[in-house]
């Protein structure tokens, strides 16, 4: 075949290398601001994380799904004031569509349980694991991408979705060695926002807007707080019945303001009476103060969070009983959380928990002649269709280089393959860990 040659590169290996072509440009060799690579380390972490996701879902007996990373614009317009609304990574396509980078699962989530309609029956139990966007000014140096993990339940009304959500996060820290003293989980439910405010005449159009206010508590000053409540037309007198019920951190305190027969109380005590039969008590509190930053829940709220108190929220969730009805679905119940993949990795830090997950290829095959490159490959189609991982050394390499690189995938046995041995259908194997080595039959190698 004829030789294409590149200008500016020569084909000839002895001559030295020459400059880049002058079209060659040097580029930025960082991924985009707020953006991750993942290398095989930081991959097999994240590898090993995602697989404790999935085997607790499907623990649960939820099923995995997942969504294009590119949405319509559309699912993400609420008028509540979320941050999620001001940093939505959205553009208009070549076909002048209005699309966006989707900054949570849950729209997306609604839309293909809408999509699908009867066709699934109730209740739907799915898991996804889906790289989340935003557009942050990089002044405060945050990402623009993380992974969550999500679960949701559509189509069970009571708390007993809550509290099989909360055993499966519950479930997940104990896999990775989490325990009740390192997180715990704030729960509250807006119906105790949504009770105090109804008892002042304000419209139902403030409620979310008042929910996503109260989630900035303790991020900006108490006096833009109660700005912000009054501009979404809350009185002064339910601001501060409002900020009094906020501080509450016991279902007996509340219980007293609200009275026991409403829902928010009732509800409270029902979820806490579930964890005591889930068996995880310890885990969960009662903190009013709780109301999370998304618009559509509706309900009961809850947020994992680092008792140490250096971390932000670890993950978060609740109900969302008007979703699918706000995007033009059936009136289904709904509750879901979402746990996001950098700041449980921060705390394994922490705590010192974080796994160790090296690179492990079990055999490393070489040839010691490169007459004999075809028979090494033989021997690690062999050993590859027994199940094992083989390192093929592909050039001809002194076995100064193969004992190296031996060592950096963590081999535990070299495959020598030589002439005399090859002649009889033998090979060499070396256990490199005590340096016994024996010749076997390509036959009996396991
Ligand atoms: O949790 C809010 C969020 C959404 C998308 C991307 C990132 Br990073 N953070």
């Amino acid at each position: 075949a004829t030789e294409t040659v590149r200008a500016g590169r020569s084909n000839s290996v002895s001559s030295p290398p020459l400059q880049p072509p002058e079209y060659a440009q040097k580029i930025d060799v960082n991924p985009p601001k707020g953006t991750r690579d993942f290398p095989p380390e930081e991959m097999r972490l994240r590898n090993w994380l995602f697989h404790n996701f999935r085997e607790v879902s499907e623990l649960f007996g939820f099923e995995e799904v997942d969504y294009p990373v590119l949405e319509s614009e559309a699912l993400y317009i609420r008028k509540a004031g979320e941050e999620i609304r001001d940093q939505l990574y959205c553009f208009e396509d070549k076909g002048n569509r209005r699309v966006a980078l989707r900054p949570e699962l849950t729209p997306s989530l609604a839309r293909l349980v809408i999509q699908k309609g009867k066709s699934v029956p109730l209740p739907i139990k799915w898991f996804a694991i889906g790289q989340c966007w935003r557009y942050e000014r990089m002044t405060r140096g945050r990402r623009r991408e993380h992974y969550q993990w999500n679960m949701d339940i559509i189509g069970v009304p009571d708390v007993t979705g809550e509290a099989e959500l909360i055993s499966s996060i519950v479930t997940f820290f104990k896999r990775i060695g989490i325990t009740a003293k390192d997180v715990g989980f704030k729960i509250s439910s807006r119906k105790v926002l949504q009770e105090v405010l109804s008892l002042y005449s304000v419209p139902e159009t403030s409620f979310a807007k008042a929910c996503i206010i109260i989630d900035k508590m303790g991020k900006i000053p108490m006096e833009e707080i109660k700005k912000e409540l009054k501009l979404v037309d809350l009185s002064n007198d339910a601001i501060e019945d409002l900020l009094q019920v906020l501080s509450m951190k016991s279902l007996t305190e509340l219980e007293e303001k609200l009275g026991g027969s409403g829902e928010a109380v009732r509800e409270l005590k029902n979820l806490f009476s579930l964890a005591e039969t889930f068996g995880y008590s310890e885990w969960i509190q009662f903190d009013a103060s709780v109301v999370r930053g998304l618009a559509y829940y509706t309900g009961i709220v809850f947020e994992g969070f680092d008792r140490e108190g250096k971390l932000r929220a670890i993950c978060g969730g609740g109900r969302y009983d008007r979703l699918l009805s706000t995007f033009g679905g059936d009136d289904i119940p709904a509750c879901g959380f979402g746990f996001g993949d950098a700041v449980i990795i921060e705390l394994l830090k922490e705590r010192q928990l974080l796994p160790e997950v090296p690179l492990e290829v079990e055999n490393i095959v070489c040839s010691l002649d490169p007459d004999l490159q075809g028979a090494a490959a033989t021997v690690a189609t062999h050993l590859r269709g027994k199940g094992q991982r083989v390192d093929l050394v592909l050039e001809n390499k002194p076995l100064k280089w193969v004992f190296k690189r031996a060592a950096r995938i963590n081999a535990r046995r070299l495959i020598l393959v030589g002439r005399s041995e090859w002649e009889k259908g033998m090979v060499s194997v070396k256990i490199l860990s005590t340096g016994e080595q024996n010749e076997v039959n390509l036959d009996d190698l396991q």
